[in-house]
């Protein structure tokens, strides 16, 4: 029988079993028992959804795919497919689910092509509530979509309307991230003013993407810099690469041209940076190799829970 902070003196710390102790029990348990996330990644065909999916958590999801070149292995994604990663970071573990969902905007008619999506959400959530409704609750997989990284052309002139009527019939339903695709094809002024009429035409159709949490006060002020950035850069600029290019004697992925090599930084979110930061196509937080290297500071990415079903 453990001893009641109140009524008994402390002896140390380690006996203690009052309540002050609950955080730490139900931290103890959540830690042991681990987390489960499912991010989704939509939008047009051909944008390199798959690829960043590679890319983000640095392992080949797609190796069971028929090869058909070594560099270039990802082919197109014709159904919504599940890819799960076991993830553990001091001691922490994560199940994350990766859902990979066929791009649209190929077909004749595309009306109503968000409807699969719509319907694998909304499967999911179904599933999880008659999972809490049933009698074993003890070990419910948690397959609800947390988060749809939304992927926006860089070659049109902000949102098209299969964009608008994709994300209109999504916002309701999962936490929206809108990313600009393929950002290497893009010149620093050009990435910056597809992010601003991109985030106007979001105000304008009225669609709700997820927003970011309020930084605390009490967050140390390089902190509160970073969040705010991280905040204003929305939409993230990202670029993808599924092959391994030498870089000053280290091997990294990323995408080489003619004038260096355009690199991604290693981590669970690390390519979601914000805007161009000059140089010729490099987007911010990735890093040109070679003797004009236009390295900006690596930004410290603190993981933090970003969405919440
Ligand atoms: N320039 C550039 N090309 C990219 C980038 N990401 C992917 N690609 C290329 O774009 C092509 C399509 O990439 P995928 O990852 O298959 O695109 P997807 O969006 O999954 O396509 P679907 O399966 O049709 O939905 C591939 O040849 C990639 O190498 C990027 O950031 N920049």
């Amino acid at each position: 029988m453990g001893r009641w902070g109140p009524l008994c003196p402390l002896q140390d710390d380690k006996e203690y079993v009052g309540f002050a102790t609950l955080p730490n029990q139900v931290h103890r348990k959540s830690v042991k028992k681990g987390f489960d996330f499912t991010l989704m990644v939509a939008g047009e065909s051909g944008l390199g959804k798959s690829t960043l999916v590679n890319s983000l958590f640095l392992t080949d999801m797609y190796r069971d795919r028929k090869l058909l070149n070594a560099e270039e292995r990802i082919t197109q994604t014709v159904e919504i497919t599940k890819h799960v990663v076991d993830i553990e970071e001091k001691g922490v573990k994560l199940r994350l689910t990766i859902v990979d969902t066929p791009g649209f905007g190929d077909a004749v008619n595309n009306t109503e092509c968000w409807k699969p999506v719509a319907d694998y959400i909304d499967q999911q959530f179904e599933q999880y509530f008659r999972d809490e409704s049933g009698l074993n609750r003890k070990n419910i997989q948690d397959n609800r979509v947390h988060c749809c990284i939304y992927f926006i052309s860089p070659f049109g002139h902000g949102l098209r309307p299969l964009d608008v009527e994709f994300m209109k019939a999504l916002h309701q339903r999962v936490n929206i991230v809108p990313v600009l695709a393929k950002a290497d094809t893009l010149t620093p002024a050009e990435v910056e003013r597809m992010k601003n009429k991109i985030r106007e035409e979001i105000d304008h159709y009225g669609i709700r993407i997820y927003q970011f949490p309020e930084c605390d006060s009490d967050e140390d002020e390089e902190f509160k810099l970073q969040d705010q950035a991280l905040k204003e850069s929305i939409p993230f600029a990202v670029i993808g690469s599924n092959t391994v290019v030498e870089a000053k004697g280290r091997r990294v992925r990323g995408r080489l041209y003619p004038w260096g090599i355009v690199e991604g930084n290693a981590g669970l979110a690390p390519a979601l940076w914000g805007q161009g930061h000059g140089g010729p196509v490099a987007a911010r937080g990735w890093r040109q190799a070679g003797p004009w290297s236009l390295t900006p500071p690596r930004p410290q990415w603190r993981t933090r829970p970003t969405a919440t079903s």
